[in-house]
């Protein structure tokens, strides 16, 4: 999985990546060839007394060693850079994905698991490419090339070496199989505490409201031992690493001492063969460690990586058109025709053959009881979602095939539960248009009844992530300002009026009503008032539409709509 993974990721950084390769080469080797010039030096220079060639082969040895300084940092460097720039454009792209996304896979993978997938996953990735660049590349050559050098030294010796080492490889692969499962399981209970904290700090005045305190407490100590129970074995496991390594190698070198002191004896192998023997068994073991340990990071980061992958696989339940409509002819209408949805998994669809057509200067408004599908309604002409049975239309064009950017140009949509950027409220008015002037967001903030308050603070006042500093009503009329200041031609206003007192609603409707007389508007409301001055009302009660008419006749003919108007005190008042 991980080296498909970095096959497909790491072709942009090829070249420098095969620099790296010969850079680790030329290092490697060049510390392997130490020892061989060493034991040359002890056998031909020191038990000869040929100071000459002492300092001959010395000089070279420095060469070398000043060879191997200058390709081991730029090898170093070169990793560096490689890895750097694959965590960046990882990141882009999983960043990227998520923001094509439609809220349905978005609600699926998990906010904290896309957050936790964007940063520690990469990072992971990240530093396997470093270490594996750093360490692993020269841990194998060092290997190999040790074998082969030690081979030249004597043939016999080298024997054991090899057996030793293959020993040692089977049982740490062994060991290393053991490991992935345990990282999975790290992994998903780090998604799972991302999960429970983002909802359990953002949810924090409830809990102590409640006091669920002692509650909530257990429940994240349960988490967090399950993370620290997978951390703990992956640690015993890694632990034994060492220890089995340490004793192979001091047996090792045991037998080796044991096996040249013979030799040695018996004339077939020089003194220095030795040294060079023991060392190069010390160099493979110590690549061998350094590989384990690298192949141990390789299996988090190959749970890591499929997670990204996952990410990067998934596509959109609201795919773009393949010829998209770039230009709508004029602004017309936005119709709904035999429009049916069902959330996926759902028993049965949450809005049922609802047929409707809103002009441009009309406002329609959705009354219904909670739950009824108004929201969801929204969401269709927003494309949010795509409908599952019939059309919805904006302007005469199917929403499927118009190009998704010229969509949200075209709709303007202020959610229930808005949500405002950490920054400034200019900058937050101008989330949709960058270059709206100031006198552009005051008009926007007059309309939305937040001159006032936006006058007390100043436009370049701070606003905390998520617009907590801000009450919900600022943050309503904020939202709503946010959205005049694009001007579309189409207004989803979705139920955006609840966090208003009685009389801040009713201005702010009336300069509505005058700012968008030329536009299409959508109006959710629970209020019966909101209803009676829009052109047309359309009644739902589970997903399907129970009335539709102008205001007038709903109240005279529609028992239900005069039901909800009778239980409405602010209703009565008015009448
Ligand atoms: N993301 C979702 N996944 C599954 N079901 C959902 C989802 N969003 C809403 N629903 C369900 O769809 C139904 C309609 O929800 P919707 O939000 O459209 O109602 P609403 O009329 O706007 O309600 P309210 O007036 O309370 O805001 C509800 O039964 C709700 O449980």
């Amino acid at each position: 999985m991980l080296i498909g993974f970095l096959n497909t990721q790491m072709r942009p950084y090829r070249r420098g990546l095969s620099a790296l390769v010969v850079l680790q080469l030329v290092q490697t080797s060049a510390s392997l060839l130490l020892p061989t010039l060493n034991a040359a030096v002890i056998d031909h220079g020191i038990l000869q007394g040929d100071v000459e060639y002492i300092a001959s082969v010395g000089a070279l040895m420095l060469g070398v060693a000043v060879i191997q300084i200058l390709t081991a940092s730029g090898a170093v460097v070169l990793a560096a850079r490689c890895a750097a720039r694959l965590g960046r454009d990882l990141r882009r792209r999983v960043f990227r994905r998520v923001l094509a996304l439609s809220a349905r896979e978005v609600g699926d993978l998990g906010a904290p698991s896309l957050l936790n997938r964007t940063v520690n996953d990469v990072q992971q990735v990240q530093n396997i490419v470093l270490t594996t660049a750093d360490v692993a590349v020269p841990a194998v050559v060092m290997c190999l090339g040790g074998i082969v050098l030690a081979v030249f030294q004597d043939v016999a010796v080298s024997l054991v070496i090899v057996v030793l080492v293959v020993v040692v490889i089977a049982a740490l692969a062994v060991t290393l199989g053991r490991l992935g499962p345990l990282y999975t399981r790290m992994q998903r209970s780090v998604d799972r505490i991302g999960h429970l904290l983002r909802e359990r700090i953002s949810g924090v005045r409830v809990i102590r409201a409640f006091v669920r305190d002692d509650h909530e407490r257990a429940r994240f100590d349960r988490t967090n031992a399950e993370l620290s129970e997978a951390a703990l074995r992956v640690g015993r496991i890694m632990a034994g690493m060492p220890v089995m390594v340490t004793i192979v190698m001091n047996i090792l070198t045991v037998v080796i001492i044991w096996i040249s002191g013979r030799r040695i004896d018996d004339g077939e192998m020089p003194l220095g063969a030795l040294t060079a023997l023991l060392t190069y068994v010390t160099l493979i073991i110590v690549s061998i460690i350094m590989a384990v340990m690298v192949f141990s990071e390789g299996s988090r980061a190959a749970v890591s990586a499929g997670r990204i992958q996952q990410v990067l696989d998934t596509r959109t339940s609201v795919p773009a058109p393949r010829r998209p409509v770039r230009a709508l002819a004029a602004p017309g209408e936005v119709e709904l025709r035999g429009a049916t949805f069902g959330y996926p998994g759902a028993e049965k669809p949450v809005l049922r053959d609802v047929d409707l057509a809103v002009r441009p200067g009309q406002t329609v408004a959705i009354l219904g009881s909670t739950g009824s599908g108004k929201s969801t309604l929204l969401n269709l002409v927003l494309r949010l979602y795509d409908v599952t049975a019939g059309t919805v239309r904006v302007h005469g064009v199917d929403a499927r095939d118009i190009d998704p950017a010229l969509l949200s140009r075209t709709v303007g949509h202020v959610p229930q539960r808005p949500h405002l950027f950490s920054g400034t409220v200019a900058s937050n008015l101008r989330f949709g248009r960058p270059d709206a002037t100031d006198a552009e967001l005051w008009q926007a903030l007059e309309v939305a009844q937040a001159r006032e308050f936006v006058d007390r603070i100043g436009l370049d006042a701070p606003v905390a992530q998520g617009g907590a500093n801000l009450s919900g009503g600022q943050r309503q009329r904020l939202a709503i300002a946010r959205t005049l200041v694009r001007r579309p031609a189409v207004y989803l206003l979705d139920d955006c009026f609840s966090a208003l007192d009685h009389g801040t609603e009713a201005r702010l409707r009336a300069a509505l009503a005058s700012e968008l007389s030329g536009a299409t508007v959508l109006l959710v409301t629970q209020r019966v008032e909101a209803a009676e001055n829009a052109d047309h009302v359309l009644l739902l009660d589970d997903g399907r539409v129970i009335g539709s008419g102008t205001p007038d006749r709903l109240s005279r003919d529609n028992p239900v709509y005069r039901e909800i108007a009778l239980s409405q005190p602010v209703h009565q008042e008015v009448r």
